[in-house]
């Protein structure tokens, strides 16, 4: 167990773009104790999806230090970098990012061919993170064949099937109905509660932020908590 499972120590994040400088993330240093949910809200282009890019290891700060799970990211080489993130991060996307040409099981696999179990094992994780979700009865749907609640719900299973250290969503019910939204976020909150997952959920939506135990407002660069 890594507790606090993230911490940021004076991150800023700025991108240069035809010659001007945005300073998206200014001196931002925050940590996550280990089973929590949290939720990031704020304004478009506040920098939410580079907080949690930063965090999963897919994009680097321009200064400061990011240490999840107990390692400091700036250390891993690329090649190391993919290897620890199969291991410590599932991520959910809002456009569920599944692969057209796979069924629901064998999206949820992918995460799995990294690691060194045997089909029989893969077949079985597989299974137990599609029974989670409730598709146990879609494994061998196409994602066409599937609603979008659906679709999003074996985005989970696959982020969730290597049993990884922490999850992180990016607007996770951005793209959904209200009754599929709450399907999802109910999930998480079991995931949360039941299994102690870490939750980072970036979301624009008051009635999603809601269900997590703690939200984070980010405004300008700066990480506020609300009154
Ligand atoms: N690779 C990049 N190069 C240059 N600018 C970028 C890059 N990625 C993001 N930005 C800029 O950084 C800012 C923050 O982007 P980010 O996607 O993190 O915001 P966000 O809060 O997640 O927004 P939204 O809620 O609209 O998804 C935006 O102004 C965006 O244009």
């Amino acid at each position: 167990m890594y507790d606090p499972v993230v911490t940021l120590q004076r991150i800023s994040k700025v991108y240069s773009r035809a010659g001007t400088e945005m300073s998206i993330l200014r001196d931002l240093s925050f940590s996550i104790p280990a089973g929590t949910f949290l939720a990031i809200m704020g304004p478009s282009g506040s920098g939410k999806s580079t907080l949690l890019n930063l965090m999963a290891g897919i994009d680097r700060p321009t200064s400061g230090i990011v240490v999840v799970a107990g390692t400091r990211l700036h250390e891993l080489s690329e090649g190391d970098m993919a290897r620890w993130r199969a291991r410590h991060i599932g991520y959910v996307f809002q456009s569920y990012n599944l692969i057209p040409v796979l069924t629901a099981a064998e999206n949820v696999e992918l995460p799995l061919l990294l690691t060194h179990l045997s089909r029989a094992e893969r077949t079985a994780h597989v299974k137990t993170a599609l029974r989670l979700v409730g598709l146990a009865d879609r494994m061998d749907h196409y994602p066409r064949q599937l609603s979008g609640g659906q679709e999003q719900r074996v985005g989970l299973a696959r982020a969730i099937v290597s049993d990884p250290t922490m999850i992180l969503a990016d607007e996770p019910t951005g793209n959904l109905d209200r009754e599929s939204a709450e399907a999802i976020l109910t999930l998480f909150v079991r995931l949360n509660r039941e299994l102690g997952k870490t939750i980072v959920m970036v979301t624009h939506d008051p009635r999603a932020a809601e269900r997590a135990q703690l939200i984070r407002h980010l405004e300008k660069g700066v990480l506020e908590t609300p009154p």
